[in-house]
């Protein structure tokens, strides 16, 4: 084998190992490298890219390489420009990105302009807001994220088809087809069908199917891009689709040089329709694969390793696989239980703090989680210790906007100032639109008052007829007279609740933003537990001020890092903090098939593989979901205790608790672990409700969603019932 030194400024790209050697140089046919984490796939990957360029002299325009993420693109269009010294990347890109290149090339083959719109997630939603008002539909009908997910699963199962509608009706054709729809889900869809059209819109999933419908109705476009793309490249292939695998199996079609590369126990993704097979069989699928494993892992200190991979060994779906430690120093990994979610943060506060004493930077600390929320008493605890962070993706808990919202609740019963007031006078919907909020501006203006002042003074007024506005008066004049006296904690729960506020939330199915509410009630009761004396509504408001106000620095200072396991695939940090690691939370309580509990697990891999010195995994007894008690994850007794130093251990009672929870856990999902058999639109009967129409499925829910012909709502059925079919 000849050993492989990439031209260019090679002062940080490793000298690589015999594993990486061969990925570089294994060019041609197909190749599948199955890369555990931390075994520099990265390095790998862009001195093939620049291996193929500078040695071999393949144009960059001739090259694909395919990322999960953009910015992953943009990470390695940097790290190839630098080692080619071209400014031509060719294509490297997600296989959106690489989609909206072929279809702005080529646009003419669909008759949309080329600057065709590429949708996210609001303008699919200001789109549904324009049908919903069209049709007279509401949230109850509804909610945006349940149609959201309801449009993605006609167009990926019901109706894979649907691009011929958008291709080949006229726009005339697809408004009467959605103005003639006469249920809801109809409504939605064909309503969202006329509304891309009509803006040449295109969401990710039509980029793909509007490719590929490219490439099969017209071969020689197909053919020009087969040739072109001499090579092909795809990362992180473990969380490929079969749409996006569709696509690459006729891209590859003429040169059948084709490189693959993911490690089976990171996908976390299968909740988006990743599908961990299509590596499993690649080589059954391109006979004459060549199969590289990459194992040395160049990142962590022996003990973490051996923490992640005594608790991946107990997946079974996988290619079984022990990463071996390439470094040599020892560092730690530290279990510690917690007597509640507050010691725990403080636990992990102060460990920052005498990793930096130390000389570790705070940059190269990361505190991750399995859900946004887990954040909340971690922020305040390095607030306290005054240990500058930063919240990646997602809004800081405090700044998220159901919170804001609640304080805004707080502060216009304490204080009524105008702010509060216009965040919350019309959340939810009273009818106190701009029109109004205008007239009351003015009224304030004429007259020097707040606007809450001004609301009391014209009430009666006409212009306030068919609103809510007495009702929201009559909220905060009671929860005035009342709130001498009561906690704070009580008040904020029977305001948002009679504000109707949690309510909005519940129609809008916002799960994530009602536990972001929990959270911040238990925030304040421990807060009024802790504070030694009593609380005023005034006191806590100043309270939260400070924790709201304080300056959350950027992605660039030296901050500890917070996200979500999620967000930090991919990345590498000194010293990993795992926390809230309690069974209902990691695993989520949401899991509900032995498929998703392993791939939580896999969850569990990627958060400890982001440690290279030290990994810190903590968790908290008390009270979570529902009252239910804490017990620690299940993760972290799959781990090998030998490899786990203990800073504080739970009592055996506690792990005998657990073990008991696990089991009724696995016994339930043993029990519902049915599949879906039934197409939708099928005539079924069930026993106590009789006949009616399957009119979807809720995988999530493991659930048919039925018309019966005898009621009159819907019915979620579990897949455990038997049904008829008719
Ligand atoms: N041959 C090598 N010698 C020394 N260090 C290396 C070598 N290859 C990679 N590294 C280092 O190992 C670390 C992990 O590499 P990289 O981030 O590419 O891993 P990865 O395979 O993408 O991992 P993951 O899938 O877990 O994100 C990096 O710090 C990288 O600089």
């Amino acid at each position: 084998m000849t050993t492989y030194r990439a031209i260019g400024r090679l002062d940080d790209e490793p000298q690589l190992n015999a594993a990486q050697q061969q990925v570089v140089t294994a060019t041609e046919g197909y190749v599948r490298v199955i890369a555990g984490a931390g075994t520099g796939k990265t390095a790998a990957l862009t001195q093939r890219f620049a291996y193929l360029v500078n040695e071999l002299g393949i144009l960059p325009g001739n090259i694909l390489c395919v990322t999960f993420t953009n910015k992953a693109a943009n990470e390695m269009r940097r790290r190839i420009r630098r080692l080619t010294g071209d400014h031509d990347t060719g294509y490297i890109n997600t296989f959106h990105g690489f989609c909206v290149s072929v279809l702005q090339e080529d646009s003419h083959a669909i008759r949309y302009p080329k600057s065709f719109l590429v949708l996210d997630n609001s303008d699919i939603d200001a789109m549904l807001q324009t049908i919903y008002e069209e049709r007279g539909l509401t949230l109850r009908d509804m909610t945006f994220s349940a149609a959201r997910d309801m449009i993605e699963m006609q167009k990926l199962k019901e109706h894979p088809s649907y691009y011929l509608d958008m291709l080949e009706w006229s726009i005339a054709e697809l408004h009467d087809r959605y103005m003639q729809a006469d249920n809801v889900r109809d409504i939605i869809f064909y309503g969202y069908l006329y509304q891309e059209r009509k803006c040449f819109g295109l969401d990710y999933n039509d980029l793909i199917v509007f490719t590929l419908y490219v490439f099969e109705r017209f071969p020689d476009i197909c053919l020009t891009w087969q040739q072109r793309l001499e090579y092909i490249m795809i990362d992180e292939f473990q969380d490929i689709d079969a749409l996006q695998y569709r696509l690459m199996e006729v891209l590859q079609g003429y040169h059948k040089n084709l490189f693959v590369v993911g490690d089976p126990d990171q996908t976390i993704y299968s909740w988006r329709g990743a599908d961990v097979k299509l590596l499993l069989d690649f080589d059954k699928r391109f006979p004459g694969t060549r199969t590289i494993m990459m194992l040395e892992n160049h990142r962590s200190v022996p003990q973490v390793l051996a923490v992640a991979n005594s608790l991946i060994a107990k997946n079974h779906m996988r290619i079984p696989k022990d990463l071996v430690a390439a470094r040599r120093s020892f560092g730690p990994t530290v279990w510690h239980h917690a007597v509640s979610p507050q010691a725990e943060a403080a636990w992990i506060a102060e460990g920052v703090a005498a990793l930096h004493g130390k000389g570790v930077a705070y940059r190269d600390m990361a505190v991750l989680y399995r859900a946004h929320y887990a954040s909340r008493s971690v922020e305040e605890a390095l607030l306290k210790a005054d240990i500058p962070y930063s919240l990646f993706s997602g809004v800081p808990f405090f700044g998220r906007s159901e919170i804001k919202d609640a304080l805004c609740y707080l502060r216009l019963i304490a204080v009524g100032d105008d702010l509060a007031f216009l965040r919350v006078a019309n959340v939810p919907k009273r009818n106190l639109g701009q029109r109004r909020m205008a007239y009351l501006r003015q009224y304030c203006d004429e007259h020097g008052c707040t606007m809450l002042q001004a609301l009391e003074a014209t009430c009666e007024n006409d212009i306030f007829k068919r609103t809510k506005a007495k009702q929201l008066l009559s909220l905060v004049h009671g929860f005035r007279r009342s709130v001498e006296g009561r906690s704070v904690s009580e008040v904020l729960s029977a305001l948002l609740d009679e504000s109707g506020y949690e309510q909005m939330l519940r129609t809008e199915g916002s799960q994530e933003r009602l536990d972001n509410l929990a959270e911040l009630k238990q925030s304040v009761y421990e807060f009024e537990a802790t504070c030694g004396e009593e609380v005023t509504l005034d006191c806590y408001l100043h309270h939260v001020a400070l924790l709201s106000n304080a300056d959350i620095a950027d992605a660039s200072k030296d901050n500890v890092r917070l996200m979500t396991i999620h967000a930090a695939k991919g990345l590498e940090f000194s010293h990993v903090f795992v926390c809230s690691l309690s069974e209902g939370v990691l695993p989520s309580r949401k899991t509900r098939t032995v498929e998703a509990m392993e791939e939580e697990r896999r969850l569990a891999f990627v958060a400890f593989t982001r440690a290279k010195d030290g990994l810190y995994l903590t968790e908290a007894e008390g009270f979570g979901h529902q009252g239910a008690p804490r017990y620690p994850s299940r993760f972290l007794l799959d781990i090998d205790s030998a490899a786990l130093e203990f800073s504080n251990r739970p009592a055996d009672s506690q792990l005998d608790d657990a073990r008991s929870a696990y089991e009724a856990t696995d016994r339930w999902i043993a029990d519902t672990a049915g599949q879906a058999s039934i197409e939708p639109g099928t005539r079924v009967a069930h026993k106590a409700f009789g006949q009616g129409v399957v009119q979807g499925i809720d995988e999530q829910k493991r659930a048919y969603i039925i018309v019966f012909d005898d009621l009159d709502t819907p019915r979620c059925i579990s897949f455990r019932v038997k049904l008829e079919v008719v």
